[in-house]
């Protein structure tokens, strides 16, 4: 196992992380050579695989990143905005492939990721599994093909830990509809809606979160115009989908130059 990639991942103990180290172990394709834990989280120090409470793995979870990263080829870091932010400049510094699965972000928080890409390759999208990117192309081709009279409206359901909305994916789905119509997102999103809101803007695009449960995530992307509607939709029922596109983009990114890429360069879309 030792002639296949090291790959670190951080926020560990979270539920992508877990889900992650079950899926690089499984893989044959990488070995696990780091964990990454917030300081101050009671699962630093330990043995990662009696934290996840089986047997010992040898990896010791750190909250030192940088000292993790030195040692891997790849980097998968599924944690929170202001935590990925650092992490890709020392991604950057060790010259390892950076997966971002992160969502959340700010524009301007997006924007500073863009100089430690030109150290590393930087592989960021807000959905890794094959059937939400196939489903992007899907909602292009359909906005493409429909005039404005055809309202887009984009629900999305989540568990009730999330803490971000609209969702990462939901933001890809309206931006995938927004580029078949020609527009930009920004300035043709509506949110939120309460009290008396006004009509609907003709050309807008929507969003609506549903937080509740364990829902692993499930979108929507309703075209409705003048008696009738069409509905696409991706059900996600198990977080193992995310993980093993994490896995394909780190090991995918370790033949690509420096720069900033997404699943749909991983997946060839
Ligand atoms: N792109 C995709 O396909 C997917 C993206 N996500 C996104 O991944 C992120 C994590 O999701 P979950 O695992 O459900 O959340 P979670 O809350 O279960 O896990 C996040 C982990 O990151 C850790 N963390 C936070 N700051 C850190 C730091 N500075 N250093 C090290 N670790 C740190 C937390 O302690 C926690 O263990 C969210 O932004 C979520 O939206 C989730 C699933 C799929
Ligand atoms: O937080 C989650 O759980 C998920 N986050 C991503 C998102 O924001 O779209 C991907 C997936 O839907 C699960």
């Amino acid at each position: 196992m030792s002639d296949v990639p090291g790959v670190v991942i951080t926020g560990i103990s979270g539920r992508m992380g877990q889900m992650l180290a079950h899926t690089v172990a499984g893989s044959g394709k990488a070995r696990l050579v780091g964990a990454v834990e917030r300081a101050g989280h009671s699962w630093v120090g330990q043995d990662l695989g009696v934290a996840m409470g089986g047997a010992a793995t040898g990896v010791i979870v750190t909250d030192d990143p940088l000292e993790a990263f030195a040692k891997a080829q790849a980097v998968i870091d599924f944690t929170a905005p202001a935590a990925t932010l650092e992490f890709a400049k020392l991604a950057a510094q060790a010259r390892a492939v950076h997966v971002i699965g992160t969502t959340g972000f700010e524009p301007e928080q997006i924007a500073a990721l863009e100089p430690a890409s030109r150290h590393s390759v930087q592989i960021r999208a807000g959905n890794m599994s094959l059937g939400v990117n196939l489903l992007t192309k899907l909602v292009q081709t359909v906005a493409q093909a429909l005039d404005a009279d055809w309202d887009i409206e984009v629900v999305e359901a989540h568990h009730n830990r999330k803490v971000d909305a609209p969702s990462g994916t939901a933001l890809m789905l309206g931006k995938a509809a927004a580029e078949g119509r020609g527009i930009a997102l920004e300035g043709h999103s509506e949110s939120g809606r309460q009290g008396i809101t006004g009509a609907r803007a003709e050309g807008a695009i929507g969003f609506s979160s549903i937080r509740g449960g364990d829902i692993v995530g499930e979108h929507d992307v309703i075209f409705a115009t003048a008696g009738e509607r069409l509905v696409l939709r991706h059900i996600a029922t198990d977080r193992a989908i995310f993980a093993r596109g994490a896995l394909k983009a780190a090991l995918w990114g370790l033949d690509q130059k420096p720069g900033q890429y997404d699943m749909i360069d991983v997946l060839g879309l």
